[in-house]
């Protein structure tokens, strides 16, 4: 059981066991375009901070299980890899035998992939073909995982050449399949980039809120304080209060509302606000909220609130096979 400093939580009575999802209409948030199942596989790629469980893995399956394949779990400096076993295992238990933890930033795992997909393709009779020495694979993930920043460090590792794919912190920077990108000389392999794709339905409102928490969708079409809700939700139930310190809270809180308003007010986020009185229009001084928000948001993602695995209670009871119970 992780300890959490008494004085951080000594204000609040009690935290949220649950988030309110009532009408929010999860449909709404994610394009149309994400829901294009493209017509074939070979690498796949979700971030490492949630479980691809919730992406309704099921479909992907159904198409993987045709093709060799490896999961690629990115940016695995921003997730807690404390239970990385579990996580394993957990896995295993779906079906996905081959996974790979990287970060793509600093280049981490990377040099582990080629090596893994040559493996697999060259036990697979159906692609083993030896009269074509040429790998063609096609990089598949939800929006805003590091699909392209992988292709570029691939590139970096094993061609010592520049960026190819372009990138970006918002999703849907990739808008169609690239055409094929080198990141390999010997052996000769090509990646196609793709734009990012999400199961046609989304199973819950609160897999919505967890795909947008990892910026799978843009923020406005969630709604950027609803959002920072959610991760202030989030953070207590996991027991992470960096964000007390980080912002100069007096402690923690499930108040969204005061902590958005002490961000405000430390950030010097604040807007003027015509307010009508009986003698005339007043301009207020108000905190911005939304700004306060954005912050919020931004601060985690970049993994300044420390590490997390949104989906830690998946692994409740998954015990890896060499550990008794
Ligand atoms: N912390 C961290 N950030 C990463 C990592 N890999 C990529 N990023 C960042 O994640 C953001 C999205 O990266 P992209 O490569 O554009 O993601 P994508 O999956 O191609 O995005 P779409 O084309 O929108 O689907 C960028 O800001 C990257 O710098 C990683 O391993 N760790």
């Amino acid at each position: 059981m992780r300890l959490f400093p008494r004085s951080l939580c000594a204000a609040v009575a009690a935290w949220r066991e649950c988030f309110p999802l009532h009408g929010r209409d999860v449909a709404r948030w994610f394009p149309g375009h994400m829901a294009k199942v493209p017509s074939f596989y070979l690498g796949s790629h979700v971030t490492a901070t949630a479980l691809p469980d919730w992406l309704a893995w099921q479909w992907q399956k159904e198409t993987l299980g045709l093709k060799p394949h490896l999961l690629v779990l990115n940016k695995m400096d921003l997730a807690d890899l404390t239970e990385q076993q579990k996580i394993i295992h957990h896995l295993e238990g779906e079906g996905l035998k081959n996974t790979i933890f990287t970060n793509c930033i600093k280049d981490e795992n990377i040099k582990q992939i080629i090596p893994k997909i040559t493996e697999l393709v060259g036990s697979s009779y159906r692609y083993h073909r030896a009269e074509n020495m040429e790998y063609c694979i096609m990089v598949v993930g939800i929006p805003n995982v590091g699909k392209s920043s992988l292709i570029n460090s691939l590139r970096r590792q094993h061609l010592k050449t520049g960026k190819a794919a372009r990138v970006g912190g918002e999703p849907g920077i990739t808008r169609a399949v690239t055409s094929r990108i080198q990141v390999s000389e010997r052996p000769l392999m090509f990646l196609l980039d793709t734009p990012g794709v999400l199961a046609p339905q989304i199973g819950s409102v609160e897999t919505g809120l967890k795909l947008a928490l990892c910026g799978t969708v843009l923020d406005h079409l969630v709604g950027e304080e609803t959002m920072a809700d959610y991760l202030l939700y989030t953070l207590n139930r996991h027991r992470m209060f960096k964000y007390v310190q980080h912002y100069g809270l007096n402690g923690a809180s499930d108040d969204i509302e005061c902590v958005l308003k002490t961000i405000a007010v430390r950030l010097r986020k604040t807007r003027k606000v015509k307010v009508l009185t009986g003698t005339g229009d007043v301009n207020v001084v108000q905190p911005n909220y939304s700004a306060a928000a954005r912050d919020f948001l931004r601060t985690f993602r970049s993994g300044l609130l420390g590490p997390m695995m949104i989906d830690r209670d998946i692994l409740q009871g998954c015990l890896p096979a060499d550990i008794d119970p």
